[in-house]
């Protein structure tokens, strides 16, 4: 718990791969103080550019099972072909601490961690069309063609889970988009029930 008694809050952010979740989030979180995005782990290989331990945290198959074994993950699943999870004391640790956190998953992610943390608030984004969807996974330029085109044939079953999300973000305009994500996330700091012992002091 924070100095002043607040937990953090659990965001979970969804899209299918080259919606622009992780530009969204990245820049939300340079601009927003007291929010942090969770590192998760994962079996992918390592993309150009990618840093280890800040991107991902890149780890064989074996280790990843190792880590289901032990129980370390909070939620974890297999996407295109390889495991992704997010670790279970690094997100609660910095809740306990009042930091938010964003957890950037897949659907069947999401379903897991809102069993366990019904107070979680889940964002899903979509792009504007399929076309510009491919022309983002092109022009972000790490991924192989084959990749690519797996990426858009299983952009269908992420984008159906979206009725399970309490908001949904068109990612057309990027700065309109981030504005909208910004929104979202304030006010739900300002729900009465985080202000409260403020209010409450207020009154002495
Ligand atoms: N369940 C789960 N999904 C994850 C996790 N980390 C990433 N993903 C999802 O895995 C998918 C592929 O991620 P990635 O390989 O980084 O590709 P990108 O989304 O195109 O950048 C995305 O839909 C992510 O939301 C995680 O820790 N858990
Ligand atoms: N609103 C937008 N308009 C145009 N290009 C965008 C927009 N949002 C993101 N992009 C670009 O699309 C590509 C995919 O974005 P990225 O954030 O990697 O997606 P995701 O994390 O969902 O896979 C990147 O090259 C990014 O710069």
């Amino acid at each position: 718990m924070s100095s002043d008694g607040a937990y953090g809050r659990l965001f979970i952010i969804s899209a299918p791969s080259g919606a622009g979740k992780t530009s969204l989030v990245n820049k939300l979180i340079a601009e927003m103080p007291g929010i942090e995005l969770s590192v998760s782990h994962t079996t992918r290989p390592q993309r150009p550019g990618e840093k280890a331990g800040i991107h991902y945290h890149f780890v064989s198959t074996e280790d990843f099972q190792g880590m289901i074994d032990e129980g370390l993950f909070l939620e974890h699943a297999r996407v295109f072909d390889n495991f992704y999870g997010t670790s279970r004391t690094a997100v609660l640790e910095r809740l306990a601490a009042g930091i938010d956190v964003i957890l950037e998953i897949d659907w069947q992610g999401a379903q897991q961690v809102r069993a366990q943390l019904p107070d979680c608030l889940s964002i899903f984004i979509v792009p504007p069309s399929r076309s510009e969807l491919q022309r983002r996974l092109s022009a972000r330029g790490q991924d192989s063609a084959e990749v690519i085109a797996r990426r858009m044939r299983d952009a269908d079953a992420e984008i159906s889970h979206y009725h399970e999300y309490d908001f949904v973000l068109i990612n057309d305009d990027f700065a309109q988009a981030l504005g909208r994500l910004r929104c979202i996330i304030t006010a739900e700091r300002q729900r009465t029930e985080r202000q409260a012992e403020y209010v409450e002091r207020l009154l002495g």
